[in-house]
């Protein structure tokens, strides 16, 4: 997979040097670019910005410059048809997006190429993700909550993690990514324990030391129910419970 990453704080993104992330760059299984929009401006102040039509405070991110830039990273200043759909997609973080999960994490980590514009400011004027959804680029507006940040980097990097962490090699094991929070039984993870059994006047629950294969798995999956019901009720209210049964006959 290829990611691209346009901002005008690049150096925000190095933190995706380090860890899973890093390891896979070097691996190359994730080819990771980041580029400073200001590389796309015309003029001496290598203005990104202006004020908003309509009035109102701040300021927005002008299309011409994220125009210049998307095409370039995206292949389509080169592309022989503009009109083709695009194997791009184009992810723009922002607070009034379509809210970001491990769903929405699974399906872009399918993608061959994402390209992730961070915003700044008020934003990007709206006509950008207009042009690229008309140019045939799939074009999804994203958020990762319900608050707001100074600019869609933090989030880029969220994003990038949640989707690099599922390409195929980069967790060691990939059976990890089966009973994780927000996993395929759409349950939070049940608590994990390790040595030493004992911590000050704390145990570890006895079936874990059991050595009861089946009777651990059926704790584990009532914890993380529990877990759930009390932390996530939305996510209760959206559960399969024929899927957990069938999930239950297994164990
Ligand atoms: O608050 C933001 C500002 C710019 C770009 C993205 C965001 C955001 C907030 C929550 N998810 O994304």
């Amino acid at each position: 997979m290829r990611i691209d990453v346009v901002t005008i704080f690049p150096d925000y993104l190095a933190a995706l040097d380090l860890s899973l992330v890093g390891k896979a760059r070097t691996a190359g299984i994730l080819d990771l670019r980041v580029h400073d929009l200001r590389d796309w401006t015309t003029d001496r102040h290598r203005t990104v910005d202006d004020t908003p039509f309509g009035g109102g405070a701040g300021m927005v991110m002008r299309p011409d410059v994220w125009g210049r830039a998307i095409d370039d990273v995206s292949g389509l200043s080169t592309a022989a048809v503009a009109g083709e759909a695009s194997a791009v997609h184009l992810v723009v973080p922002t607070p009034s997006g379509a809210t970001f999960t491990q769903r929405t994490a699974e399906e872009l980590a399918t993608e061959e190429h994402l390209v992730v514009a961070c915003g700044r400011y008020e934003g990007i004027d709206a006509r950008v993700a207009e042009h690229y959804r008309a140019a045939g680029m799939r074009v999804s507006e994203l958020s990762i909550g319900d608050y707001v940040l100074n600019g869609g980097e933090v989030a880029a990097l969220v994003m990038i993690e949640a989707v690099g962490r599922l390409l195929p090699g980069v967790v060691g094991n990939p059976e990890s990514l089966v009973e994780e929070s927000h996993g395929a039984a759409g349950l939070l993870e049940y608590p994990v324990y390790t040595k030493p059994p004992v911590w000050g006047d704390l145990e570890v629950p006895d079936v874990l030391l059991s050595g009861h294969h089946a009777r651990i798995r059926r704790w584990r999956r009532d914890q993380a129910l529990r877990r759930t019901a009390r932390r996530r009720p939305d996510m209760v209210r959206a559960l399969d419970v024929a899927a957990l049964d069938r999930h239950d006959l297994e164990v």
